[in-house]
């Protein structure tokens, strides 16, 4: 899908990275406040010369005969933390004005713009992007007439309507507050399960990088500490330093497999296992993620009985690894799938917990509540 490497030299700040990712999706490029994360899309973009780089979307090479191409040439969307729409337009006007710089593009570049990897995904144009952003209602709206939450809606809009080849978000959402954040999440993982755009989040928020990824950047000191998918990031021990240890767990994709309507619990299948979760939109055959987090799950040696806990996964232990000074982190292969649990070290020898022993990974439906989210088009309509 993209390979970027790039290099530049600021003061005394070193960025040098390397990023190969094949799938479409969400990338999410996640690291403390100053690992350069702002540094390298301003070069993916354009907006910031490197010392060296060689950058390929999607086939197209964004440097030609040793060239970097001008930003207005790249065909790339960016949005910011504050919108930084043109006050003396309307939504309309400003969304107009995406929609002529995609024309213009098209003609200098002389080509028909192929966006969209995936077939099915729509042509984007203001007919679809308005219902899909929930624009409608705001078209002939001020800017000064509009909350965070819908200016950030609009910035994303026009971004969108220049057909990027990528779509550059560098925390869109840092702006807001919990609430208009929730507000925009949902629109966000729209346009990642129904527009296939390929797109680069930048977040230090986990949360948002939860709901939105498919492939994380892990970015520290301007390198890249590791890469993979969402899941395998979610293990991965530089984590916790991050997030802080309340937020460690890993994260798990699962597919519906039945919601009982007597009770609302979704019966989820997640590696060999089960899950019993409520969760609001999920529908048989729909695909969820859900972080459970380490300090959620309690292990048995012995299958536990006659307990209120609705989710009780076999697994076997792969490995211990400290946590901190009375805690470690244990990982559990839960068949097709690999969950944390952080026990006190005194449990751990009282219970002799060890690499290849079978256990018993329980977690109450309340704790995943708030952690599960549908993905696909199976979700239904945002709410606002
Ligand atoms: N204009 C500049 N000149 C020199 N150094 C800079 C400049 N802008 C940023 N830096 C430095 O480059 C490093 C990376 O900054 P960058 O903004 O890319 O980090 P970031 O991960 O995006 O951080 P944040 O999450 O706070 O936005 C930091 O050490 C920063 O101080």
């Amino acid at each position: 899908m993209f390979s970027i490497r790039a290099k530049k030299r600021r003061d005394g700040f070193v960025l040098d990275v390397d990023i190969e990712v094949s799938a479409p999706g969400v990338v999410a490029l996640f690291g403390r406040s100053g690992c350069g994360k702002t540094t390298l899309v301003n070069i993916i973009a354009g907006l910031l010369p490197a010392d060296e780089a060689h950058i390929v979307i999607d086939g197209w090479a964004l440097d030609k005969d040793g060239k970097s191409l001008l930003a207005e040439h790249r065909g790339i969307g960016y949005v910011f933390q504050d919108a930084r729409l043109f006050p003396h337009l309307d939504v309309m006007g400003n969304l107009r004005y995406g929609e002529k710089r995609a024309k213009t593009r098209s003609v200098q570049n002389n080509e028909n713009l192929r966006i969209n990897p995936r077939r099915d995904a729509p042509r984007i144009t203001l007919d679809v992007v308005a219902p899909l952003l929930g624009l409608e209602p705001l078209l002939s709206r001020r800017v000064h007439q509009l909350s965070g939450g819908e200016r950030q809606r609009v910035a994303l809009g026009r971004a969108l309507l220049t057909r990027p080849r990528l779509l550059i978000l560098d925390e869109p959402l840092a702006s807001l507050d919990a609430a208009r954040r929730e507000e925009v999440l949902p629109y966000l993982e729209k346009l990642r399960d129904e527009l296939a755009i390929p797109m680069i989040y930048v977040s230090h928020q986990f949360e948002e990088v939860l709901r939105l990824a498919t492939h994380v950047v892990l970015m520290d000191k301007g390198k890249v500490l590791s890469q993979g998918s969402l899941d395998e990031l979610s293990l991965h021990p530089e984590l916790r330093a991050i997030v802080g240890p309340e937020a460690v767990g890993a994260v798990v994709h699962g597919l519906v497999e039945s919601v009982d309507g007597g009770t609302g619990l979704a019966n989820i299948r997640v590696g060999a296992n089960v899950l019993r979760i409520h969760l609001r939109e999920a529908r048989a055959g729909a695909h969820i993620r859900a972080q459970l987090l380490a300090r959620d799950i309690i292990l048995a040696t012995t299958r536990p009985d006659n307990l209120s806990v609705r989710n009780i996964m076999t697994g076997t232990i792969a490995r211990i690894v400290p946590d901190d000074e009375d805690t470690e982190l244990v990982y559990v292969d839960i068949g097709g799938a690999s969950i944390l649990s952080r026990v006190t070290r005194a449990a751990s020898v009282a219970l002799d917990l060890r690499a290849g022993l079978q256990v018993w990974a329980l977690v109450k439906s309340v704790s995943i509540r708030g952690h599960a989210f549908v993905e696909g088009p199976a979700r239904q309509q945002p709410a606002i």
